[in-house]
């Protein structure tokens, strides 16, 4: 006899048949097919809610009031409450509703029950998330979104917000830099990290930023993107060159608030508290994002020269991630690895570096370089991804909540594209002159969809 449990356990059978079970509301209005074949309609959810409330443990005993109510109207018996039930909303993966708790239910109740309500109602997926104080919302997703990616139409890039990857539950993973300003990217090879980045550079493309790479994998990673590089340094040479230039305009920058603000220039850089975005918009510097593809060539060295060489990029790189974000400058490393074995100060730096994505890895202690500081539920999460899905990665940040997440595919030649065709956006920064690559790019076409520009920031 078939085993029912084993069917329905998630990875399993269930993800295996979750790719093409998609049903689009243009086929059949309210109706989401499940990976376990069932039909999720409207009608079943409504019709089915109480009992599937009930038997879930999710209903408390009615008020008294209510009990009364019943009994001087009705001959039915008091039955417990479930929480009251918002307006089902279809989506293009499945159905979303919001619920009020009832008194003396908490959200994590209802988290709990997730998995059983996913078996009640023969979904792929059922993810709960706070709405407000008393009100969480149950996104019921009817497939497996992260075999094929597409990204919600609505999805726009905002300023130093950009969409890269879609999360399990089938919202999309914004990467925003003013929210989380530093990034790491982990993975093995082939995991799916290019494309990341890939994603990232696209985005921030069409946005006026500047954006900085070093990748000293010879370049073969970031060079296809050179036309909207305002500097690439290609080998850990170029790199100790360029890094203090990034230093000097971070200082720099931190002058310029210091003389708006009327401080003294001799206040140390640490106590000032403002940041760029607190200038008047025609004297703002442009926010820059530092990518740093293969962080480990950095740190390697053969001789004692080398060494000194490596410190010194490495204390450049930890001063970045500690005062770059009030000087509008962010960074985004990537690599295979990034543990104390890299040497001084990568442990240091590491911590500096909020935003957390995890590709597969080859040993769990790679994954929790990445993750074990934030949650490790998520860390098994990382080591459980399978080499078939490149792209495929657990993104978390400090507060300790994470989510799986997988890039859409998108072809370098696409991604040069972009890049060639914004070339003209690159920003006016004399100091990185000398390390911009020399690209011959087409002259700016008139485009239909705007650039985002940079909005005058209240908050
Ligand atoms: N989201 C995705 N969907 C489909 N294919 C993907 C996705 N992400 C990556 N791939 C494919 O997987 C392969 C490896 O991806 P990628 O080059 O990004 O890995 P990587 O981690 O950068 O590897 P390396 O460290 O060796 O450069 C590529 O062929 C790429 O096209």
């Amino acid at each position: 006899m078939t085993d029912l449990t084993t069917l329905l356990e998630v990875g399993g059978p269930v993800a295996a048949l979750g790719g093409g079970a998609a049903y689009t509301r243009a086929h059949h209005p309210g109706v989401y097919w499940s990976t376990v074949g069932l039909p999720l309609s409207t009608a079943r959810l409504l019709s089915s809610y109480g009992s599937v409330m009930e038997a879930c443990g999710l209903t408390v005993a009615p008020s008294r009031l209510r009990a009364l109510a019943v009994q001087a109207t009705t001959r039915r018996e008091v039955r417990p409450v479930p929480p009251r039930r918002g307006l089902i909303r279809p989506t293009s993966t499945g159905l979303r509703l919001c619920l009020r708790l009832a008194p003396g239910q908490e959200p994590a109740d209802i988290a709990a029950s997730a998995e059983r309500l996913r078996h009640a109602w023969g979904v792929h997926a059922v993810y709960v998330t706070t709405v407000r104080p008393g009100v969480v919302e149950l996104r019921l997703v009817g497939f497996d979104v992260l075999r094929k990616v597409r990204m919600p139409r609505k999805t726009t890039a905002d300023f130093l917000k950009i969409p890269v990857a879609l999360r399990e539950d089938s919202t999309p993973f914004v990467r925003d830099y003013r929210t989380v300003p530093h990034g790491l990217t982990l993975g093995a090879t082939l995991s799916g990290k290019s494309m990341y980045l890939r994603h990232l550079v696209t985005g921030l493309a069409r946005q006026p930023v500047a954006l900085v790479g070093i990748d000293c994998k010879r370049g073969v990673e970031l060079a296809p993107f050179a036309a909207r590089l305002s500097a690439l340094a290609t080998d850990p040479d170029q790199a100790a060159e360029l890094l203090p230039v990034l230093i000097q305009e971070m200082e720099d920058r931190y002058d310029l608030i210091k003389s708006r603000q009327g401080i003294a220039p001799s206040t140390p850089d640490e106590e000032i508290t403002s940041d760029i975005w607190g200038l008047p918009e025609r004297e703002r510097p442009v926010p820059v994002v530092l990518l740093v593809d293969e962080v480990a060539e950095l740190f390697l060295v053969a001789t004692k020269k080398e060494e000194e060489r490596r410190d010194e990029m490495v204390t450049q790189l930890i001063r970045l991630a500690q005062l770059g974000r009030a000087a509008g400058i962010y960074l985004e490393v990537c690599g295979q690895r990034f543990g104390a074995e890299l040497g001084k100060g990568a442990t240091m730096l590491r911590a500096q570096l909020t935003g957390r994505v995890c590709h597969r890895v080859n040993d769990e202690a790679s994954s929790k370089m990445a993750l074990g500081d934030i949650a490790p539920e998520a860390v098994s999460a990382a080591c459980a991804i399978a080499p078939e899905l490149p792209g495929l990665a657990v993104a978390g940040d400090t507060s300790g909540g994470w989510s799986r997440i997988r890039t859409p595919y998108l072809s370098l030649a696409d991604a040069a594209e972009t890049c060639r065709a914004s070339a003209h956006l690159v920003p006016d920064l004399p100091a990185l002159k000398p390390f911009r690559h020399d690209v011959p790019v087409p002259p700016p076409v008139e485009s239909k969809a705007p650039a985002v520009r940079s909005r005058p920031v209240t908050d």
